[in-house]
């Protein structure tokens, strides 16, 4: 694994990093629809790691007249105004839109791999990944649930202890961060623990305030069972599982609250009263965030000691190559990667949910 105190410390006018993803998805239209949209979406300068001539296919499938250079990462920035630096990595890919392909892997699996050796080398600024198909890769062995759990192995400093990473759903509307997330519903209350919980919500304290700039984040943690197991005859894990590690994050001088029911801790009153929801579980917490704002949020990694953002939707297999891919939310997930990368280098913090605008 990289040894993370070798990374660099390049300027956040380093261009970001963006991995190609999986190619049969909607990760090629949308990554040139923001190249496209790159001036009037005022998006800090980026080059994708991958395969030129799968974006360069694409392009041509769409109609787009994106002139694709291929360059080495330190000429990105130069080019970026006129032309869509690629920074060759991987394979040539040969799946079509729509069909996904076990041969992609390799390419899907090197894109991610080299974006983030430019991260950790301090050439990128930060990582915005395009939505890779975890079949595909499970089929070729890739060991991790997904981004989240990769990126943690990547950043794990040689001899020394992982980092825990902890997935945020962020938007102008709602953030949110599921405590456990790609783990079968059934293995779920065995796996919330209170230590868990604690050490969630350090980390999403601790990277809203040095990350995202909030003096004093509040952080509302919803209940594990229906109305947060009504004094317990509904179930006991929200009075002896969340309800002390709420008690020691106020100890800790965070602003804890909770466990609430989740059923009506959503709505647009409700949200004003929190920063961020910390959630038992994956959909518990996704669902409202997608429902609210599918097309502006974004896939934050918290607990790393880089900055990576992506999308908050999938490949959308049954709409790729088709033109009907909306960018917003890759556009949303650039634009935000590229603020916390000036936060990093010692500008203004990017706001509780004003980033994406
Ligand atoms: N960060 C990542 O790499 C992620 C990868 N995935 C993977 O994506 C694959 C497909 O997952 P699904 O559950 O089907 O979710 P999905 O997000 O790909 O699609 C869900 C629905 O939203 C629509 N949709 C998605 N993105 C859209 C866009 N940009 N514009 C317009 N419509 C859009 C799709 O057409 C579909 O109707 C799976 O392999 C999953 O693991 C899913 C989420 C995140
Ligand atoms: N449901 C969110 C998702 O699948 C994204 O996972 P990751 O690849 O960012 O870890």
């Amino acid at each position: 694994m990289t040894d993370v105190g070798a990374r660099g410390t390049g300027p956040a006018s380093a261009p970001l990093a963006l991995s190609l993803g999986e190619p049969a998805g909607v990760g090629p239209d949308i990554v040139l629809a923001a190249w496209t949209a790159r001036k009037q979406a005022d998006l800090p300068s980026f080059f994708v790691v991958g395969d030129p001539g799968c974006l360069a296919d694409r392009a041509r499938l769409l109609g787009l007249p994106v002139p694709i250079r291929e360059a080495a990462p330190d000429a990105a920035l130069g080019l970026f105004d006129t032309a869509f630096p690629v920074v060759p990595a991987g394979p040539r890919t040969t799946a079509a839109p729509g069909h996904p392909d076990a041969t992609s892997a390799p390419a899907v699996i090197t894109s991610l791999d080299r974006a983030v050796d430019l991260v950790l080398a301090g050439t990128a600024s930060g990582l915005v990944t395009a939505p890779l198909s975890k079949a595909v890769v499970y089929d070729a062995g890739f060991p991790f649930p997904g981004h989240t759990e990769y990126l943690a192995a990547r950043c794990t400093p040689l001899g020394g202890p992982a980092p825990r990473p902890v997935m945020m759903i962020w938007s102008p509307l709602l953030a949110v961060v599921p405590a456990t997330i790609h783990i079968p519903l059934a293995e779920v209350p065995a796996a919330v623990t209170t230590a868990l919980l604690v050490e969630t919500g350090q980390i999403v304290a601790r990277d809203m305030r040095q990350r995202f700039g909030l003096a004093a984040p509040r952080l509302a943690f919803a209940g594990l069972n229906p109305h947060a197991g009504e004094d317990g005859t509904l179930g006991r894990e929200d009075e002896e599982v969340v309800r002390p590690a709420v008690a020691a994050l106020r100890q800790q001088g965070i602003d804890a609250t909770g466990p609430f029911p989740a059923d009506t801790l959503f709505h647009a009153e409700a949200r004003t009263a929190y920063d961020v929801v910390v959630g038992m579980y994956h959909d518990q917490v996704l669902i409202p965030a997608k429902t609210l704002a599918f097309h502006d949020g974004v896939n934050v990694t918290l607990g790393l000691p880089m900055i990576r953002t992506s999308p908050d939707h999938g490949t959308a297999f049954g709409i790729a190559g088709t033109g009907r891919a909306n960018p917003s939310s890759l556009i949303a997930a650039i634009r935000l990667a590229g603020r916390l990368a000036d936060a990093e280098a010692g500008n203004a913090g990017v706001g509780a949910r004003a980033a994406a605008g």
